[in-house]
């Protein structure tokens, strides 16, 4: 049987990747650092994905196990694989880069045929990154081994997958909505055949389009409604002081993507109600918390804030709103994220000016950056 390795066992590694593989037909070896989760999926071999929609469904994920990410036994399991995708965030790609090497490397030593690795993450270019990670922990024959047998394909993932509670530990609750973009001509040894995956050569503009529209609303309604004390993205958007700014938000990058990759306007309308919709979908508990996670990665510059404003200022495009939800994630302050911490810490010790200038690179006094200054100040005065 055809074998998959999911790295990640979280949210989307279960409710999405894992889940589309296994109907595939593959075997699904979850690899995670999570010792509880590998025991279970290792006992039940099964878990339920709820789909949490106006149309509720449940689906029984079987074909699976979990293999600690850490341990001896991955390498063997990245030796008899066909495809390896990840779901870990993109912060944690250079820890399982090692460990991918080194299952190359016993590829090579075994005369493997093709393999397939694709990066399920919130970031342009996040299997390229892999790769080089990848790369750099490669013997010359491994890297030669591998420019020959090893396809690195990027991709967009969609589909919002919270925490949920269910009576499994495995059990995951989702939107309805999934959209999974592969750039094909990566791949090696022919193109594998998932139901759900879609395939193209035009990736960076799929990857834009999703980053800069989904991930730019969501992290805009997150910052404004934690500001304000609410809890759900779902509430959040309906408080029309945060639509304010997240909707037109989401226009403004509409309007740079659509004229940067020639998407066709009417549809790109369309895609950013059906996204608003999507937010306000009542039957998810999505936290504000989990949406803003990690402030200082989505402030990062090809991430969906500073991203898609440079990509409007190059165009000559409006970002007024893009650059006020960028405001808002200079005030997430939530102890629990170290990432939040951080930037917390540093704006206490440095003051909002410096730390502005050095997070998004635009300059002091430059316009953009007077614009998140004076949306800061504002802001503010609105801290619940
Ligand atoms: N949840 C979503 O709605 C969603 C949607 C699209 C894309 N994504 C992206 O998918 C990635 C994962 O997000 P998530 O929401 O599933 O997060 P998550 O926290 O639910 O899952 C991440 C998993 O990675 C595991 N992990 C951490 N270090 C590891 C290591 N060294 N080896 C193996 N596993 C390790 C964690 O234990 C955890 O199970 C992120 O890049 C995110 O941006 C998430
Ligand atoms: O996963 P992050 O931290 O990059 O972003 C948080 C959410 O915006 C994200 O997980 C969305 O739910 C997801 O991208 C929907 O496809």
């Amino acid at each position: 049987m055809k074998k998959a390795i999911q790295f990640g066992a979280g949210n989307i590694g279960r409710g999405f990747i894992g889940a589309l593989l296994a109907n595939a037909g593959y075997h699904v070896v979850f690899a995670d650092v999570n010792e509880q989760m590998i025991q279970e999926l290792n006992e039940k071999k099964s878990y339920q994905i709820h789909i949490l929609d106006l149309e509720k469904s449940v689906e029984t994920i079987t074909n699976v196990s979990g293999c600690m990410s850490n341990g001896p036994e991955i390498i063997d399991e990245i030796a008899s694989a066909e495809i390896i995708t990840t779901a870990v965030g993109p912060n944690v790609l250079k820890f399982i880069a090692p460990t991918i090497a080194q299952g190359i490397e016993a590829r090579r030593a075994a005369g493997a045929g093709p393999l397939n690795v694709i990066a399920c993450e919130n970031m342009v270019g996040a299997t390229s990154h892999l790769q080089e990670q990848v790369e750099s922990h490669l013997s010359e024959e491994g890297k030669a081994y591998a420019r020959e047998h090893v396809g690195f394909a990027n991709c967009s993932v969609d589909r919002i997958v919270p925490p949920f509670q269910g009576e499994n530990l495995l059990d995951v609750g989702v939107e309805a909505f999934h959209e999974w973009i592969v750039e094909e001509p990566k791949l090696k040894g022919g193109t594998p055949e998932i139901d759900g995956m879609k395939l193209t050569d035009n990736l960076v503009a799929y990857v834009q389009r999703k980053l800069f529209t989904l991930n730019t609303g969501h992290a805009i309604t997150a910052y404004l409604g934690f500001l304000k004390g609410i809890e759900t993205i779902d509430q959040s958007i309906q408080d029309e002081s945060v639509r304010s700014i997240a909707r037109p938000a989401m226009e403004e990058s509409g309007a740079a993507l659509v004229k940067k990759y020639e998407f066709d306007a009417a549809e790109h309308a369309k895609y950013i109600d059906k996204i608003e919709t999507r937010f306000k979908n009542p039957y998810i508990r999505d936290e504000v918390i989990r949406v803003g996670r990690e402030p200082l990665r989505k402030l990062g510059p090809a991430d969906r804030l500073i991203g898609p404003a440079n990509m409007a200022a190059e165009l000559g495009l409006g970002r007024d709103h893009l650059l006020q939800g960028a405001a808002a994630a200079f005030l997430y302050d939530n102890n629990n994220d170290p990432q939040s911490a951080e930037l917390q810490a540093r704006i206490q010790a440095e003051g909002v000016g410096p730390v502005v200038s050095d997070v998004t690179g635009f300059a002091k006094d430059s316009e953009d950056y007077n614009k998140i200054m004076a949306a800061y100040e504002k802001f503010k005065s609105l801290k619940a």
